[in-house]
């Protein structure tokens, strides 16, 4: 017996005396692994909201490299500022449907570290992250996103340098960082850029820019130094380099302490601070760090000081040449990413009401249709096209009692009515017929009216209509002419969207109000539940 069996016969052996009802002796083969069946809501549920932790690249940090000649034996400093980190970029893409697809930590790539003969360290890849049309950012942690241009990371220009002897620009973008107070305005933006302050930004509390987040731990970089012979006899061209020779001093100091106690601070979450509504549209969410500077562009910055100002007298607690040559950390952000979709009309009403279905016979989008409750898990959009002009029709997944509380799909369509202009209540009118143990058209009307306004109030304060779907049934025309006498206020449309009858005049009816020739709007006053009605088998 091999190996391989001997394990399965143990297994097979122990499963048969963990068993004590059965009185078979099971061979191997015997044994049905039968694959749990899973509920279609289990197998693909919705991620519509979702946390994520961006951090830009560190910024590669400088070269310190001495170039020597047989004309030159004092040499003359060559050394490469460092790359300047990667962004984390969000991209508005129509491909990806909802949220599933992200990892909660997303880390844009490290700048590389320059080098010798003034070579700059190469830019850190972006990381592109492609999220739904619709995505709306909530800012728990860190600057505000930033929209860039609609291109693609490979048209950057990779030479991009980074900061190095203009360090009194001030061009970079004014980002407000509302949740940290710190003691200058300027120092907080260079903070959690990632960007090197300017030399008037760090003239109180330089060191500070090593905390650059509350994320970061307060590690501090210093760089050692490559040891230069200036009288090295050899003739030929030589080099030395400390390129990227960085140490982590671990353990906090006093200015680590700080930085945390200045940076404690209670979760408070900004609200749409933006939104990704358009293919291509991008926002970067976190910045790369700046390069640290090469030798070569510390003399320079050293020239640029004022006259009469000595570079390492200024700044030589906090902003020392080694400092300087270090690559700033990238910024860092907690954000709360939420889907809502955009459409002008929002299909509600209960499961099986034959949402989908309509949809289809709408517009040209075919969603799945079943005869089970939540067959749509997420919102299907669709065209619904005029002879001059087109609207989206967005199919949100069944409404029932409770959803406010987050019962069956809950926040994850209610979210989604939010975005729509125009409200379409779909009900069914075969829902009570016959044996069917639905509830009536008017119940489920007051149901979904409920259920909307507990969710957020003046949610049905928006052009509305009804459809009374399933009109080909047996009975339905009574139910419908009830449908019609208990409710008020809101033009109704008798529809069978299996056989696409009455769809014409429902759509010149959705096209009234979003033209605003009619606004009406369904209330709960407008619906009738208690009347003594001539429909007994209802
Ligand atoms: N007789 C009849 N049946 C219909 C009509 N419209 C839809 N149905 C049926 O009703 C069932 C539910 O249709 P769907 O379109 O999936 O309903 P839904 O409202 O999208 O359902 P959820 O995805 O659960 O929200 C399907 O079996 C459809 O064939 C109609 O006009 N007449």
């Amino acid at each position: 017996m091999s190996f391989s069996q001997k394990v399965l016969y143990l297994k097979t052996s122990q499963r048969c005396l963990r068993s004590p009802w059965l009185t078979k002796t099971y061979s191997f083969s015997d044994i049905v692994h039968k694959k749990t069946k899973l509920a279609p809501l289990q197998e693909r549920r919705m991620i519509d909201r979702f946390r994520i932790w961006a951090k830009g690249g560190d910024g590669g940090n400088g070269c310190t490299s001495i170039r020597r000649s047989r004309h030159d034996r004092r040499g003359k400093p060559d050394g490469g500022n460092g790359g300047r980190g990667g962004d984390v970029i969000l991209e508005c893409s129509p491909a990806v449907w909802d949220l599933s697809g992200l990892q909660h930590h997303i880390n844009a790539k490290r700048g590389g570290s320059g080098s010798s003969k003034n070579m700059i360290g190469s830019r850190g890849a972006d990381k592109v992250i492609l999220v739904p049309v619709g995505t709306v950012i909530h800012l728990v942690e860190g600057e505000l996103p930033s929209a860039v241009e609609k291109s693609s990371s490979s048209e950057l220009d990779p030479w991009e340098l980074p900061g190095t002897v203009d360090i009194e620009s001030s061009e970079f973008s004014t980002l407000s960082v509302p949740a940290y107070q710190t003691s200058s305005e300027a120092e907080k933006k260079a903070k959690f850029s990632g960007r090197r302050p300017s030399a008037g930004e760090e003239s109180t509390t330089a060191r500070r820019r090593n905390c650059a987040s509350p994320i970061n731990s307060g590690t501090k970089h210093s760089l050692s130094r490559g040891k230069f012979e200036s009288d090295h006899d050899d003739l030929s061209n030589w080099e030395e380099e400390s390129c990227g020779q960085m140490e982590d001093q671990d353990g906090e100091d006093a200015m680590g302490t700080e930085c945390e106690d200045e940076l404690e601070e209670t979760e408070h979450i900004e609200y749409d601070v933006a939104e990704l509504t358009e293919q291509g549209q991008r926002i970067v969410v976190a910045r790369g760090g700046e390069g640290g500077l090469g030798n070569l562009s510390k003399g320079k910055a050293s020239k640029m000081m004022p006259k009469g100002a000595n570079f390492d007298d200024e700044v030589s607690d906090d902003y020392d040449h080694a400092s300087l040559g270090a690559g700033l950390p990238g910024s860092e952000a907690v954000l709360v990413l939420e889907l809502k979709s955009i459409a002008d009309i929002g299909l509600v009403g209960m499961p099986n009401a034959g949402k989908s279905t309509l949809l289809g016979a709408l517009s040209k989008a075919k969603p799945s249709v079943g005869d089970y409750a939540f067959t749509t898990l997420r919102p299907n959009l669709g065209n619904l096209n005029y002879f001059d002009f087109s609207l989206t029709v967005a199919d949100i997944p069944g409404l029932i009692r409770g959803a406010h509380e987050n019962r069956g799909l809950g926040h994850a369509f209610l979210r989604h009515i939010e975005r729509t202009k125009v409200l379409a209540y779909v009900v069914d009118l075969a829902a009570a017929l016959g044996d069917n143990k639905g509830i009536p058209p008017w119940e489920q009307l007051n149901d979904l009216v409920l259920e909307l306004e507990y969710y957020r109030e003046g949610l049905t304060d928006r052009p509305s209509l009804v459809v009374a779907n399933k009109i080909d049934e047996d009975g339905a025309e009574e139910v419908y002419k009830e449908l019609k006498h208990r409710v008020s206020g809101v033009p109704i449309f008798p529809v069978s969207a299996v056989l696409e009858e009455g769809v014409p005049e429902l759509k010149d009816g959705l096209r009234m109000l979003i033209s605003g020739e009619q606004s009406n709007r369904l209330q709960l006053d407008g619906i009738v539940l208690h009347q003594d009605s001539a429909f007994v088998s209802i």
